[in-house]
């Protein structure tokens, strides 16, 4: 085979992934990254800053990048990396608060909401956390009395927390104002998984912030250790862009081994080589979009996402909640019948865990026209 032949028959496999511009994909927390990304991916494609050494620009583009995020976050000086995306970075948090709860002859109890992404039940897996799971309240955040109380018995030693600030499944934000103010009472690490939300809440029109939920989330709050933020969602970076900050570089050290063959005597990501083109896209999509362009791509996403709330209304249908950010549960008791039944037309959505209900993640590729297309689907899956 030459090369030509190589490209067509690649070709051959790609035309069988669904494209984001059909509108199909209604479940996916990613998107079509900015155009710009194609030039950018072609400019970095073979770096790697595993050897960072090696690759000093793209290093510094880094530390820059952190910088930037951590300046949406209110926290310049934030230290972190931008990785494989918030997987890697929830794994990252819970590592550096297994070795400072170590450090500290801490044991490692973690409290950890339902709401909480799969994830957390691969760090526990593979930092044996011992994790409690408060109850939730009709918000779907966790219940900061239980919290408080838990904590305040002596008998429950708790080192660490995690917040969520949008969850997986309904954008639900966790009382973080609270939750900071108790990990100051009671020195325990607080780790904020804004891996969707840091990308929306910060852009978020007034307008749209609803009664029950504090959307205070970031290093403005004092008890706020680290924070995931993945630029491969809302940011509309390419794939693979995570992101873990922590407050300071105090947490490095906890994070460090030894990698005596590279050009850095130490690493700190669990993974080793990895490419800049998440870093170098991020960094030129965030300096070309702005704030203003978040603000404008989320609220733009916002309206869309009323818009198909207020069109399911009038089939009939109704939300699990009233949609904290662009993410939609529409109340099904016969959740996954349907999601086959849609699925047999082609439209993508997901299911909702904790409640009995679709969930549709209004992300920019989807237009109107899909949302009036879906919905309509959504209707004749009902009439037989
Ligand atoms: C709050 C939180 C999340 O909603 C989350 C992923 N969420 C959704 C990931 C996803 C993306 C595309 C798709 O088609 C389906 C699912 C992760 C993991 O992020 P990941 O490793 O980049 O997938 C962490 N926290």
């Amino acid at each position: 085979m030459d090369e030509q032949d190589i490209l067509n028959e690649l070709r051959e496999y790609r035309n069988q992934d669904l494209k984001y511009e059909e509108g199909y994909i209604l479940g996916s927390m990613c998107t079509k990254p900015h155009p710009m990304a194609r030039k950018i991916s072609e400019m970095f494609f073979e770096t790697n800053l595993g050897d960072p050494g090696l690759f000093k620009g793209t290093s510094k583009l880094e530390k820059e990048v952190v910088s930037m995020i951590g300046g949406i976050l209110h926290n310049k000086n934030a230290f972190g990396y931008l990785i494989s995306g918030g997987t890697e970075a929830n794994l990252t948090a819970m590592r550096a608060f297994k070795n400072i709860s170590k450090s500290k002859g801490k044991p490692q109890n973690i409290i950890i909401p339902e709401t909480a992404h799969f994830s957390f039940d691969k760090a526990k897996d593979m930092m044996d956390l011992n994790v409690v799971r408060p109850p939730l309240t009709k918000y779907f955040t966790m219940d900061v009395k239980f919290i408080k109380d838990y904590i305040e018995d002596s008998k429950n030693e708790v080192s660490g927390i995690v917040g969520i600030a949008g969850c997986t499944e309904l954008g639900s934000i966790d009382n973080i104002c609270e939750l900071s103010k108790i990990a100051v009472e009671n020195d325990i690490l607080l780790h904020v998984d804004a891996a969707f939300g840091g990308f929306v809440i910060p852009f978020l029109d007034d307008k749209y912030k609803l009664d029950g939920y504090n959307y205070d989330f970031d290093f403005s709050l004092n008890g706020v250790s680290s924070i995931t933020i993945d630029p491969h969602k809302m940011g509309l970076a390419p794939i693979s862009a995570g992101g873990i900050l922590f407050r300071d570089n105090m947490f490095k050290k906890y994070l460090d081994v030894d990698a005596p063959y590279l050009t850095e005597k130490q690493q700190a990501t669990i993974i080793g080589t990895r490419s800049g083109v998440g870093v170098a896209s991020t960094w030129g999509i965030m300096k070309l979009l702005g704030i203003d362009g978040y603000e404008t791509l989320v609220n733009e996403s916002m309206e869309k996402t009323m818009y198909l709330v207020k069109k399911a209304r009038e089939y009939g249908f109704e939300t699990a909640i009233d949609p904290v950010m662009n993410i939609v549960a529409l109340n099904d008791e016969n959740k996954h019948d349907t999601c086959m039944k849609l699925r047999d037309e082609n439209w993508y959505v997901s299911v909702c865990r904790c409640v009995d209900a679709l969930r549709i993640v209004v992300m920019p590729h989807l237009e109107i026209e899909h949302i009036d297309g879906f919905l309509e689907s959504l209707s004749n899956t009902k009439k037989y």
